[in-house]
């Protein structure tokens, strides 16, 4: 498994604290930045890890911003995505257990850094459990190449 990380500046205390904790947990990762505080435009971030996911470079993506939401519209827009906004760890655990997400959007303006960890640890470790699920998202695809 790799996780490729991204936010925009009001995201990036947050996403560094879960680069540390996938580094901590032994998780390959890449993290795409930014760097500095220097306000930057989410849909830039949301594309580059949507397309490192979609190509498989990737298997989960995680974006932080101020609250997520921006992060999650961006994501949802590329083909192929299956991005959750979770502010809890229940959201994230359903989130791959039924709709088998693939991008994790967290808002830093909304959740604190153990909180987020914690819905990151829950993403990681949830598998996609299909059945009638599989189905579902059957038709999510479906619904993406309709338009
Ligand atoms: O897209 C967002 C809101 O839906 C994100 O939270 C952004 O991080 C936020 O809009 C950035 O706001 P800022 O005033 O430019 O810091």
């Amino acid at each position: 498994m790799k996780v490729i990380l991204a936010s925009d500046h009001a995201g990036l205390e947050l996403r560094q604290e879960l680069v540390a904790a996938l580094t901590a947990r032994g998780v390959a990762h890449e993290d795409v930045g930014p760097v500095t505080r220097d306000s930057v435009d989410y849909p830039d971030f949301a594309a580059r890890v949507s397309r490192a996911v979609t190509s498989g470079e990737a298997t989960l993506g995680v974006l932080v911003c101020g609250t997520g939401i921006g992060m999650s519209i961006v994501a949802n827009k590329h083909k192929g995505i299956r991005a959750a906004l979770c502010t809890t760890e229940f959201e994230a655990r359903m989130a791959r257990a039924h709709n088998d997400a693939n991008v994790l959007c967290l808002g830093q303006r909304v959740v604190g850094a153990g909180v987020g960890r914690a819905i990151l640890e829950a993403f990681l470790s949830t598998a996609f459990e299909g059945g009638r699920h599989e189905r579902r998202v059957q038709m999510i695809r479906e619904a993406e190449s309709q338009g």
